[in-house]
């Protein structure tokens, strides 16, 4: 199967699974040879869904990101792992653009969904994070009943639709709805840290992105409510592509296809299957971290 992208238009009213690739609208793009890619694989049957290519990330004179080329195939699992600051939350936040929001960042190079540059300057980071969803380290449910932060995304961006139905549709899919049904009118806060993270997930997937980033999303769990989460994280990538940061390499390598390793200096040093990366990695500097000789 080909990488290729389609490139759509996100200042428009797209939903998924309209890419039509004989749409006027559409613009399919080359190959790009010299890209990270995961090689010879099951990801290599799945279209790309996120390419960057060249990417460098500034704060203010401080390189955060140094020029990242990779492909993210679709409806998969692709773990980032490294030791801390190597720059693995800052490529995230390059995905949706929430570096915009960040004063001092400066973004370089090419990053596309669907063949589209998001930093294109018709590119509206509003409708980009429609399409790019993101869950973060610690849970952060609005102060609203549980009903209320599952349309959450639904009523800023002026959706309509069948709420109730789309509210239990998301609680089920995030795994929460058997324990929340009864008390959809109770506070978000009053959940415990395990439940409040399925409910952030259940927020974030409201709006029917494609792509989910969360952003060490168990870290701040215990192990029962971790354990939930990575099962629902497999589950979520049959309909969605996650992209997710770990510090846990055993969570990496249980539940992402493939995995990037950054390592100091924001730089991306290997990117293939996770299995090839923890049993077999090409780079000796992998290894060593991925075996905890240093990081
Ligand atoms: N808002 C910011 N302002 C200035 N520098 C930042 C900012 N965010 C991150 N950095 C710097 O950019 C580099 C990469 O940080 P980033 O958070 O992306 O790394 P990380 O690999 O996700 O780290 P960790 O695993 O500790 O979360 C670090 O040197 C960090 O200090």
């Amino acid at each position: 199967m080909s990488q290729e992208d389609t490139e759509t238009d996100f200042g428009s009213t797209r939903e998924r699974g309209d890419e039509d690739p004989t749409n006027d609208d559409m613009l399919v793009e080359t190959d790009i040879s010299e890209s990270v890619s995961p090689s010879e694989s099951q990801t290599h049957r799945r279209n790309t869904i996120v390419r960057a290519e060249n990417v460098n990330v500034w704060y203010g004179d401080d390189q955060a990101l140094n020029d990242i080329t990779m492909e993210i195939p679709e409806n998969s699992v692709t773990a980032m792992v490294g030791p801390s600051g190597c720059g693995k939350s800052t490529f995230l936040r390059c995905i949706n653009r929430m570096n915009d929001l960040i004063d001092s960042a400066r973004v370089e190079g090419k990053l596309t969904l669907r063949g589209k540059n998001v930093y294109d300057s018709d590119v509206d980071p509003v409708a980009l994070r429609r399409r790019v969803g993101m869950v973060f380290q610690e849970p952060n449910p609005f102060p609203k009943s549980i009903y209320d932060n599952v349309v959450y995304g639904l009523e800023i961006q002026g959706k309509g639709g069948d709420y109730d139905e789309i509210v239990e549709q998301s609680l089920k899919r995030a795994a929460l709805w058997d324990e929340v049904k009864d008390r959809l009118d109770e506070s978000g806060l009053e959940l415990s840290g395990g439940q409040q993270q399925r409910l952030c997930i259940a927020r974030a997937i409201a709006p029917d992105p494609e792509v989910l980033l969360m952003d060490e999303p168990a870290s701040a769990l215990d192990p029962v409510a971790t354990s939930q989460i990575e099962d629902l994280i497999e589950e979520l990538a049959e309909d969605y592509t996650v992209v997710i940061v770990t510090h846990n390499m055993q969570q990496a390598a249980r539940i992402s296809d493939q995995t990037a390793v950054f390592l100091t200096g924001g730089e991306l040093v290997e990117f293939d299957d996770t299995q090839k990366i923890f049993e077999n990695p090409d780079s000796q500097r992998v290894e060593d971290y991925i075996t905890g000789k240093f990081g």
